[in-house]
């Protein structure tokens, strides 16, 4: 009890010194000038050493990072399974008996958890681990590190793509705005041509990062793969989906890049699961659920939806390039998705459809890969639908007598082209072209296949801008082409030919103006719908 009233007096006489001495400080800052000079000057001084604090902090993070990327990027990093294993386990090893040493040796540790990553087949999961187990601040210097690579990755990219050879660069530019009252203005890209080209030049040719048939052309006489129109076919027992093909190349890349995961009841490889005579089917694989990659199919057939098989095809093919560098230990600079992340696409808002669509798409993966359920999140898959309606072409490899064959899905064509595609693509190039009212260019099939050639249709000098006719010009007026592409397209046409034709011309109507710096967080830009 005495201590106790003691402990109340000694807080009570603290408490009303503290209220004393805020009086007197108070009385102080109000009256006295040169106290409050002190205070000020006080203040700033503290301001300033944190600020250098800061600054001080910010560059030894700096000099640490570029000093463990360079190491890494001389590190001689092992390419079969077992080395890799082994130099994984090592590199843990070392992390974990620096960081329990003591913090000094904490940046010497993320180096190595960082190399270890670099290594494991699914460094997400392995970021998860390291959250749980190492001390914090070293896993703030790994995560510091994985930053840094992507960040340098991302500056790097517009460097190596396109390749030279296809004679051309992607620039941003800094687009008008869509209406004349909004001056914000919205950064794009476009493709430029990097030599002069006469009219019936080829620019450039580009094979698809994904395709795919109208649903209604399926088996019949149209190579799935490649959508050629073909008279000898080449079947797969093995794929539910019951594709034909123009050539056992073609089944080949198929199998390989995408129906080996998808629809295939084969569990062999390549090689050898074509070997097998139809209606010898190779043993399934245990894992393949037959029930639903068939509710999957009749949803594609039954409502004529090639974009979901698309996305399928996409996914996929994600998961094929993965394999392959695990197993051929050499990784593609940029993979599919570095290559779509920078696109522009429509927003789209989830309908009971495409939650079916996302259910099924997890079901079927995750029997292949499990954990991927994660990765095909609503947002993810909707993004990709997206992107892919957005961007996609048109290919046109039939005769325009079979057009009454093919069974368009109003709902999945953008493009206002008057006769049926065959099928769709999604170009890595291509999907950069920007629409012209006076296009200078014009997109081709010439093979009869998927293969698309961009062809010169009027002179074009080395730096200028290549456009492509998104819908048929013809003599419509300026404002019949612009309420088409504001419909279908969402955007404001500014073309050289809409600009000069409209009467009221607005600030936002002056030319294009170029810019060099590269855009940032592109792909968060979407085009609301
Ligand atoms: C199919 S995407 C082309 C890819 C786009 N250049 C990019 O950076 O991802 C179509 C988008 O390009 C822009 N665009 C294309 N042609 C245009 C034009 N004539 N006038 C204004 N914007 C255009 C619009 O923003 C439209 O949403």
């Amino acid at each position: 009890m005495e201590i106790k009233r003691a402990a109340w007096i000694t807080l009570g006489v603290v408490g009303v010194a503290a209220i004393a001495y805020a009086f007197h400080f108070d009385h102080k800052r109000r009256n006295d000038p040169t106290f409050r000079r002190q205070i000020k000057k006080n203040n700033r001084k503290a301001e300033k050493e944190r600020k250098e604090r800061e600054k001080r902090a910010k560059s030894e993070i700096a000099a640490f990072v570029k000093r463990a990327l360079e190491e890494t990027s001389k590190e001689k990093f092992p390419t079969s399974i077992e080395d890799k294993e082994k130099y994984f386990l090592d590199q843990v090893a070392k992390g974990q008996e620096l960081f329990d040493a003591d913090k000094s040796g904490y940046e010497e540790a993320a180096i190595h958890l960082y190399k270890a990553l670099k290594v494991y087949p699914s460094p997400l999961e392995l970021i998860v681990f390291y959250q749980k187990t190492v001390p914090e601040a070293v896993f703030e210097l790994v995560y510091k590190l994985m930053s840094a690579e992507v960040k340098k990755k991302q500056e790097e990219y517009w460097e190596s793509f396109p390749p030279q050879e296809m004679k051309i660069k992607i620039l941003p530019i800094t687009e008008p705005s869509k209406t004349k009252n909004n001056k914000e203005k919205h950064l794009i890209r476009g493709v430029f041509a990097t030599n002069d080209f006469n009219p019936g030049d080829v620019i450039f040719i580009e094979t698809p990062i994904v395709c795919a048939l109208e649903p209604s052309l399926e088996g019949t006489t149209f190579c799935s793969y490649c959508l050629t129109e073909c008279s000898n076919t080449v079947s797969d027992s093995n794929d539910l989906f019951g594709p034909i093909y123009c050539s056992v190349a073609c089944r080949t890349k198929a199998f390989d890049e995408y129906s080996n995961i998808l629809f295939s009841t084969s569990n062999a490889s390549s090689s050898t699961a074509h070997d097998i005579a139809p209606g010898h089917n190779a043993p399934s694989s245990p894992s393949f659920s037959h029930e639903t990659a068939s509710r999957l199919i009749s949803l594609i057939k039954s409502s004529n939806a090639k974009y979901p098989l698309m996305i399928a095809r996409f996914l996929a093919r994600m998961i094929y390039e993965e394999t392959e560098k695990v197993a051929k230990g050499v990784e593609e600079e940029y993979g599919t998705f570095d290559h779509i992340e920078r696109l522009r696409y429509l927003e789209i808002k989830p309908t009971p459809a495409e939650k079916g669509e996302i259910e099924l798409l997890r079901e079927l993966l995750a029997s292949k890969v499990p954990g991927i359920q994660e990765f095909i999140s609503e947002e993810r898959y909707l993004m990709l639908k997206g992107k892919l309606m957005y961007n996609a072409y048109g290919i046109r490899t039939h005769k325009s007598e079979d057009s009454h064959l093919i069974k368009e899905n109003a709902g999945e064509t953008m493009r206002g082209d008057i006769t049926p595609a065959t099928g769709a693509g999604f170009y890595r190039v291509a999907s950069y072209l920007t629409h012209s009212c006076e296009p200078n260019t014009e997109i081709t099939f010439p093979k009869g296949n998927h293969k698309l050639s961009l062809v010169a249709i009027s002179p074009i000098k080395a730096g200028d801008q290549l456009r492509v006719s998104y819908i048929p010009v013809g003599d419509r007026d300026m404002n019949s082409r612009r309420s088409e592409l504001e419909a279908k397209w969402k955007f404001r046409c500014m073309c050289p030919k809409c600009v000069s034709e409209d009467s009221v011309p607005s600030e936002t109507d002056d030319e294009r103006n170029w810019i060099d710096e590269d855009v940032e967080g592109e792909s968060s830009n979407e085009v609301a719908a």
